[in-house]
């Protein structure tokens, strides 16, 4: 076993007491900041760090903030598409490492025009930042009014929509009539049906709240929610689902009945986050290993590069079938299954105990 999830894999990396890290993405005026600025307002949010990037040597977004809770922390620290791993590894570790209270949670605000794909990418592969933090998810603000144009013209904020796991509709107290959401909230689904959609502009602020205070530790539930999610982003789950397309994005789950050999899995991993790693925007799943059948294996990646997997104490449901997620840009599903199936039955020639 030499790829990337193999040797993750191998590691065996405890989830330990990592500091939660979420991504406030979305595009340029959508509402980031003033979001983040009614967060801060909220009680409880003590031990929380906010690193705020923005675009241009001099920027402004951090002066727009207002420090209100006692114990949090902002850091400017230029932008975040150009110097993205020195400046954020660079801001962590000094977060990390300062004096004074507890550090319970960190929020990182990107700039409007980033992909956020490179930020993911940083917390993921850093081993020293991996050590200390764990990604615990992406929130998006999208403007109710300006929305669609914006994804229309700006790949960037396709991207952003693609890979988050809340999308926050902003600014819907500007819209007439409700109505007028529909086609905006239907698009959003198609570029990514797994995402939370929270159009409430009023809850907004706990609604980050309570997600930056999660750990993953005590995320056994949402996993399992997760795939109710996908279920409404993909239709019926009984087999693998056809991938829905939208601004060359393509969304599908690939489900298997029967567990999975783990080296069988791990090598058909490698061997896709080699070929096609960059057209993975997101793949979640719950793997049924045939080894360890009682406990499901949690995958998570970003692009070429993946979470330590991690094994749940028992099955969320009486479901135990492996399903996986998968947002990309132009991957075939079939063909992606189809491997997956060789892979399986060559181990099994070899192998044939192994179920
Ligand atoms: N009416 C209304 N205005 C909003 C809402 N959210 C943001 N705005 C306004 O929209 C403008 C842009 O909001 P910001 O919070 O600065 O947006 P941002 O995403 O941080 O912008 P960048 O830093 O440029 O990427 C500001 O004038 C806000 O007052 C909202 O929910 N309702």
């Amino acid at each position: 076993m030499g790829g990337h999830f193999s040797s993750l894999l191998a590691s065996d990396v405890a989830p330990g007491e990592r500091v939660p890290v979420t991504v406030l993405t979305g595009f340029l005026g959508s509402g980031k900041t003033t979001l983040l600025n009614r967060l801060l307002r909220l009680p409880d949010l003590h031990g929380t760090a906010v690193i705020v990037n923005e675009f241009g040597a001099v920027g402004i977004d951090h002066d727009l903030i207002a420090q209100t809770t006692e114990g949090t922390i902002l850091l400017a620290n230029g932008c975040m598409c150009c110097a993205v791993r020195s400046d954020l590894v660079e801001a962590l570790n000094r977060i990390a490492e300062r004096t004074g209270p507890p550090l319970r949670q960190v929020l990182i605000e990107t700039s409007g025009l980033v992909d956020p794909g490179p930020i993911l990418r940083t917390l993921m592969a850093d081993p020293g930042i991996r050590s200390r933090f764990e990604l615990a998810g992406v929130a998006c603000t999208v403007d109710a009014v300006l929305g669609m144009g914006t994804l229309d013209r700006h790949p960037e904020s396709v991207r952003q929509v693609a890979v988050a796991d809340r999308l926050l509709l902003t600014k819907t107290d500007l819209l007439e009539d409700a109505a007028l959401l529909s086609p905006l909230v239907e698009r959003l689904r198609e570029i990514n049906g797994l995402a939370q959609l929270h159009a409430d502009r009023e809850s907004q602020p706990q609604v980050l709240r309570d997600h930056i205070q999660a750990r993953k530790s005590t995320h056994v539930a949402p996993t399992d929610t997760l795939f109710y999610r996908a279920q409404y982003a993909a239709g019926d789950m009984a087999t693998d689902s056809t991938p829905q397309h939208r601004d060359g994005i393509s969304t599908f789950v690939l489900v298997r009945d029967m567990p999975l050999p783990r080296d069988a899995f791990a090598a058909w991993l490698d061997m896709v986050i080699a070929m096609r790693g960059e057209d993975l925007l997101r793949v979640k799943g719950l793997v049924h290993q045939a080894e360890d059948p009682d406990r499901p294996l949690v995958i998570h990646g970003v692009q070429h590069l993946f979470h330590p997997p991690e094994l749940l104490p028992a099955w969320p449901s009486a479901d135990r079938r492996t399903r996986i997620v998968f947002i990309t840009r132009g991957v075939d599903a079939q063909a992606l299954g189809e491997t997956l199936d060789v892979l399986v039955r060559r181990h099994l020639r070899r192998s044939p105990s192994t179920l």
